[in-house]
């Protein structure tokens, strides 16, 4: 039966969610069932990344549950992957009015210590999957309330556009899972903007692995010559890597996003923000309504003006404020 349960997570900070006993064992398990179909957290017993991601995906293989002792929990990856994900449940339930990652209430499934010293997290079309990172460069992925964010969004996405994850539309799938993960996370000034800032350098403040206001000042070794994530469409990375720069290109929209909200002048193009509580519905607008799975750049900038008009209309013919800030700023980042 449900169980108010407890444990620190990975800041040493004590949280207390729900969890569930086994009548028979009477151990406790990382389900909490008061989020529709529940929150399911499981831990891997490091088994190769590729592989889980491979066979969960497959076979729904979830790895083991997480152990206890008198209803408390002594995994710290897990309690933040099974705390984040209700949190990241609650945005899209309060703000977006979604019902999980399907609209239909499907069960969060969360699993953690996935590979060694892995410094990276995925989804993988049914699951989200948290490495623990190599503790230098990332600390445990699960750690970081907009990584959540991130992956639980690409579930978003494959149940809504399903955009196809290579070259521009890779990239819009990426900067949407950025830009709503980041909105979910919900936190202001600087680090709204940075992703993973938490479980990045952990002895090196002020950074993370991307950034959605200044792409330009985060630099990304060993993916392109330049070396940049690039903030404008004339600057884009085309090649072969990272699936044709899904990861890279995607800073481009996320510039555009950050304009819309916080407005700025970029490279010459001032634009007006319209701030964060009116930039996520027009993104989560655009993905549910007009994004599909070969929307590329241009298409993205449609969608995005398409779901402004529609949620701020046009005045005496004229371009509402919202709609005049999203031109704007695909203006800026050089998308037409
Ligand atoms: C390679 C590589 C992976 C990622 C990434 O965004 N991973 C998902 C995140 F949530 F961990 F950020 N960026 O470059
Ligand atoms: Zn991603």
């Amino acid at each position: 039966e449900p169980v108010q349960a407890r444990g620190m997570d990975i800041f040493g900070t004590l949280q207390s969610f729900q969890a569930v006993k086994d009548p028979e064992t009477g151990t406790h398990y990382l389900f909490d069932g008061t989020r529709s179909e529940g929150v399911h957290t499981f831990k891997a017993n490091r088994m190769p990344e590729n592989a889980f991601i491979i066979l969960s995906a497959l076979l729904g293989m979830t790895g083991f549950e997480v152990e206890s002792r008198n209803n408390f929990f002594y995994d710290p990856s897990a309690v933040s992957a099974h705390v984040n994900a209700g949190k990241v449940y609650d945005y899209y339930k309060k703000v977006h009015g979604r019902d999980s990652l399907d609209g239909e209430g499907m069960k969060l499934v969360s699993t953690v210590h996935i590979g060694s010293k892995w410094n990276n997290a995925a989804w993988n079309g049914k699951q989200m999957l948290y490495g623990d990172g190599d503790g230098t460069r990332m600390i445990s992925l699960s750690g970081g309330l907009d990584v959540i964010g991130h992956e639980m969004t690409h579930g978003v996405i494959t149940n809504t556009a399903d955009i196809n994850y290579e070259n521009e539309s890779g990239a819009i799938n990426e900067s949407i899972a950025d830009i709503l993960g980041a909105f979910a996370e919900n936190k202001t000034g600087e680090d709204l903007w940075l992703l993973g800032e938490d479980i990045w350098t952990p002895t090196t403040p002020g950074d993370g692995l991307r950034s959605m206001s200044d792409p330009g000042s985060v630099y990304i070794g060993g993916y392109t010559e330049s070396g940049y994530y690039p903030d404008h469409y004339s600057k884009r990375y085309i090649g072969e890597l990272d699936k044709g720069g899904v990861h890279i290109n995607s800073s481009i929209n996320n510039k555009a996003a950050h304009l819309i909200t916080d407005g700025g002048t970029h490279y010459g193009v001032s634009v007006t923000g319209i701030g964060k509580t009116k930039a996520e519905k027009i993104f989560y607008r655009a993905l549910t309504h007009y994004l599909t799975a070969s929307s590329d750049f241009s298409q993205m900038r449609q969608a995005a003006i398409q779901a402004a008009r529609d949620l701020h209309p046009d005045r005496n013919g004229q371009p509402s404020a919202e709609v005049n800030a999203v031109m704007a700023a695909y203006d800026a980042v050089g998308v037409q």
